[in-house]
C-alpha cells in the first residue's frame, strides 16, 4: 500500500532570501500593508500603556488624591480602549483583505505559469502535486504573510515598548524583570517547534489512516479474494499506534510547556515584587510603578509565544514556499524567441499583422516540412531519428503503425507542444521557431482520441473554439462535421448540459462536438487522433464524412486506428520505431504487400469475424 508523500517537512533554518521573495507579494498591496503595520505599532503602544494608566491611578489614590483627580485617568483608559477597538477592526480588515489578495495573486501567477509551461513539464509533475501547489501551498503562504506578519510586528513592538517603558521608570528593576526573557524565548521557540512537528505527524498519520480506510473499502473484494484481511488489519493497527504516539507526544509537550512558561512568568513577577518592593520601601519608586512592573512581567509571555509560534510556522511552511517559488521561477522552454518578440512588437507598432512580418508571406500555410527532425522525450530513448516529410496544403496525412511507434510524437511536434531536439520543422520553408507560438496555435485544430469537454451546454463547449462565434456559425460548424443531427436529438438540443467531462455523451459524440469546436476556429492545420474503440459504425461514418468535408483546403494529420477511415488519405505513413517504414496511398501500399497490407488484412479479417459473430 502506498502512502501520501510527506509534503510537510519542517525546515531547520529560515531561508531569509526565499521569504524576502515571497514577501514581495505582500508589498504589492502597500495600500493595505501600511495601515496594517501602523495598527500593529499603535496597538502595541496601547497595550504597553495600560499598566501606566493603572500606575497613575494607584499613585493618585496613594498620594491622597480625590475622585476628581481620577477623571483624567478614566478618560485615558476610555480613550485607549476605544482606539484599541478601532485598531482591532482596522487590522482584522487589512489582514483579511491582504491574505485574500495575496492568495489570489500567488494563485494567478502560478496558474499563468502553468499555462505557459510546455507539455514536457507536465510529463514530470503529477496533477495532484500541481493542484496542491495551487491550493494548499498558496493559501498557507498568504495566511502567513498577512496574519503571521501582523503577529510578528505586534509581538516585537509590544516587547520593545514594554521594555522601553520599564527602562524609563527604573532601569535596574527593568533589568531584573527582563532577566526572565531569554529563558522564555528559548523555551517558547523550542516547544513551539516540537509541538508543530508533533501536530504535523498527527495529520500525516491521520491522512494515511483515511487513505487506508479508502483503500480498504474500495478494494474490499480484492482483499477478500486474496485473503489479505489479517495483513491489512496489522498494517492499520501499526498506523493507529503511530498516530497514538504522535498525539501523546503533542500532549506531553503542551503539558510541559504551559506550566514552565507560567512558572517563568510568575518568577518574573516575584522578582519584580521582591526587588520593586524593596525600592518602594526605600521610597525610590512609587507603589504604582511597582504594580506596573508586575503587570509587565506577566505580559511578556503572550507576544513571545505568538512570535515563536509564527517562526515555527514559517519553518513549517518553508517547503511550501520553496515549491511555489520553484514553480514560479520555472521558465517555459517553449516560448517565443527574443527575435520573434521584437519582430512582433515592431510590426504591431505599424499596425500590421505580425505573421506578415515574420515571413513576409501571405497568411496561408502552403507547406509543412519535417527536415531531418530527431526527437527524444528524455536521454534514455530517441523517439524520432532524422525524420523527413513534406506535406502540401490540401493534403491529408494518415499515420498508422504499432503502439509506441511515434505517431502522437509527430503531431505533438507539428503542434509545437514539443520542439525537435535537432532538425527543423518548416512552415512555408521557414523554421517554425521563427514564428510566434500564438500564431501557430491559432492555426491548429485538434481533435483528441478522448476529447475533453467542459461541464456546460453543447453550444458553450463548441463556442470554446472561438468565443465570438455567433449561434449561426456554431450550427454551421456542427452541421459541417455531421454533429448537428445528433445534437438536435438531445433533450434540449444545443442547450443540453453534457455533464462533467461530457460524461453523458458517447466517445463518438464527444469527438463530433470537439470536431465542431476545432473547426469553429477555422484552423489551417487539423490534427485528428481517431477514437479507437467504443465508437459505433454509424458515428464513425459521420466522423469520416465530416473529415472529408473539413479537411478540404487544409493540411491534416490523422492518427488512424481504423484503417477503413483513411483509405482516401493522400499519403499514409506506416510509422515504426520513429521512422517511416512505408509511405504511399492506400492502393500503393496494398500493392506493396508490406506491413500496411498485413495490418489491413488483419483488421479486415477481425472486423469480419466480429460482424459474423454479431450476426450469428
Ligand atoms: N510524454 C512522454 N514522455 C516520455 N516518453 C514518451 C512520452 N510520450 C511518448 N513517449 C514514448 O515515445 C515513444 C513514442 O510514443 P508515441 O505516443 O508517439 O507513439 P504512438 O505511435 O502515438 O503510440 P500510440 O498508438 O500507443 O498512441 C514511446 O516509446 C513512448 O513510450
Amino acid at each position: 500500500m502506498t502512502h501520501p508523500p510527506d509534503n510537510e517537512a519542517i525546515a531547520t533554518k529560515i531561508d531569509i532570501d526565499l521569504w524576502k521573495r515571497i514577501f514581495r507579494f505582500a508589498l504589492n498591496h502597500k495600500r493595505l500593508l501600511y495601515p496594517l503595520m501602523a495598527s500593529a505599532f499603535v496597538l502595541s503602544l496601547i497595550d504597553a500603556a495600560y499598566p501606566i494608566v493603572t500606575m497613575k491611578a494607584i499613585d493618585i489614590v496613594q498620594g491622597g488624591g480625590v475622585a476628581k483627580d481620577l477623571i483624567p485617568v478614566a478618560a485615558w483608559y476610555l480613550g485607549l480602549s476605544l482606539t484599541l477597538a478601532t485598531l482591532v477592526y482596522v487590522f482584522i480588515r487589512c489582514a483579511g483583505s491582504i491574505s485574500h489578495h495575496i492568495a489570489f495573486d500567488i494563485k494567478r501567477d502560478c496558474f499563468k505559469r502553468l499555462q505557459e509551461l510546455e507539455f514536457s513539464f507536465y510529463d514530470k509533475q503529477p496533477t495532484g502535486w500541481l493542484i496542491s501547489r495551487l491550493t494548499a501551498d498558496c493559501d498557507r503562504l498568504s495566511r502567513i504573510l498577512a496574519w503571521g506578519f501582523l503577529d510578528v510586528l505586534w509581538g516585537s513592538f509590544f516587547v520593545a515598548a514594554m521594555s522601553i517603558m520599564m527602562f524609563i521608570y527604573h532601569w535596574k528593576l527593568a533589568l531584573v524583570v527582563l532577566a526572565t526573557l531569554p529563558p522564555l524565548i528559548v523555551l517558547s521557540i523550542y516547544f513551539q517547534k516540537k509541538m508543530l512537528v508533533a501536530s504535523r505527524q498527527i495529520r500525516k498519520h491521520n491522512a494515511r489512516i483515511t487513505a487506508s480506510y479508502n483503500e480498504g473499502i474500495a478494494g474490499v473484494k480484492t482483499t477478500k479474494t486474496l485473503g489479505r484481511e489479517t495483513e491489512n488489519l496489522n498494517e492499520f493497527e501499526g498506523m493507529s499506534t503511530d498516530m497514538y504516539s504522535a498525539s501523546v507526544r503533542r500532549a506531553f509537550f503542551s503539558a510541559i510547556y504551559l506550566p514552565l512558561v507560567m512558572l517563568i512568568g510568575s518568577l518574573g513577577s516575584g522578582l519584580a515584587l521582591w526587588y520593586g518592593g524593596l525600592n518602594v520601601l526605600s521610597g525610590s519608586i512609587t507603589l504604582g510603578i511597582l504594580v506596573a512592573f508586575i503587570s509587565y512581567a506577566g505580559n511578556f509571555f503572550h507576544p513571545i509565544n505568538q512570535v515563536a509560534q509564527i517562526l515555527a510556522e514559517i519553518q513549517g511552511a518553508q517547503a511550501a514556499g520553496e515549491r511555489v517559488m520553484g514553480l514560479l521561477s520555472t521558465e517555459p522552454k517553449i516560448k517565443d524567441s527574443e527575435e520573434v518578440l521584437q519582430k512582433i512588437a515592431g510590426r504591431n507598432d505599424l499596425g500590421h499583422d505580425p505573421l506578415l512580418a515574420i515571413d513576409g508571406h501571405p497568411k496561408h500555410i502552403d507547406e509543412i516540412q519535417f527536415a531531418d527532425v530527431s526527437f527524444s522525450y528524455n536521454e534514455k530513448e530517441q523517439v524520432l531519428k532524422r525524420f523527413n516529410l513534406t506535406v502540401k496544403r490540401g493534403q491529408t496525412i494518415a499515420l498508422v503503425g504499432p503502439s509506441g511507434g511515434g505517431k502522437s510524437t509527430i503531431v505533438s511536434l507539428v503542434s509545437r507542444f514539443y520542439e525537435p531536439t535537432s532538425g527543423e520543422i518548416r512552415f512555408n520553408g521557414i523554421d517554425y521557431r521563427q514564428r510566434s507560438l500564438d500564431w501557430l496555435q491559432g492555426q491548429l485544430g485538434i481533435v483528441l482520441q478522448t476529447p475533453h469537454l467542459f461541464n456546460g451546454s453543447v453550444i458553450e463547449n463548441i463556442r470554446y473554439g472561438r468565443l465570438d462565434a455567433t449561434d449561426k456559425e456554431i450550427r454551421e460548424a456542427a452541421t459541417l462535421v455531421n454533429a448537428h443531427d445528433f445534437i438536435m436529438k438531445l433533450e434540449n438540443g444545443y442547450d443540453t448540459v453534457i455533464g462533467e467531462g461530457g460524461a453523458r455523451l458517447s466517445t463518438g459524440e464527444r469527438q463530433l462536438i470537439s470536431f465542431a469546436r476545432a473547426l469553429l476556429a477555422d484552423p489551417q492545420i487539423f490534427v485528428m487522433d481517431e477514437a479507437t474503440s467504443s465508437i459505433d459504425t454509424e458515428t464513425e461514418k459521420l466522423i469520416q464524412d465530416g473529415m472529408q468535408r473539413v479537411f478540404d483546403g487544409r493540411i491534416s494529420f490523422v492518427i488512424a486506428h481504423r484503417l477503413s477511415t483513411i483509405r482516401s488519405a493522400d499519403q499514409i505513413l506506416v510509422i515504426q520505431k520513429g521512422e517511416i517504414e512505408e509511405q504511399g496511398t492506400h492502393e500503393e501500399l496494398l500493392a506493396q504487400r508490406g506491413h500496411y497490407y498485413e495490418l489491413y488484412v488483419n483488421q479486415f479479417r477481425r472486423e469480419g469475424e466480429e460482424q459474423a459473430l454479431e450476426a450469428g
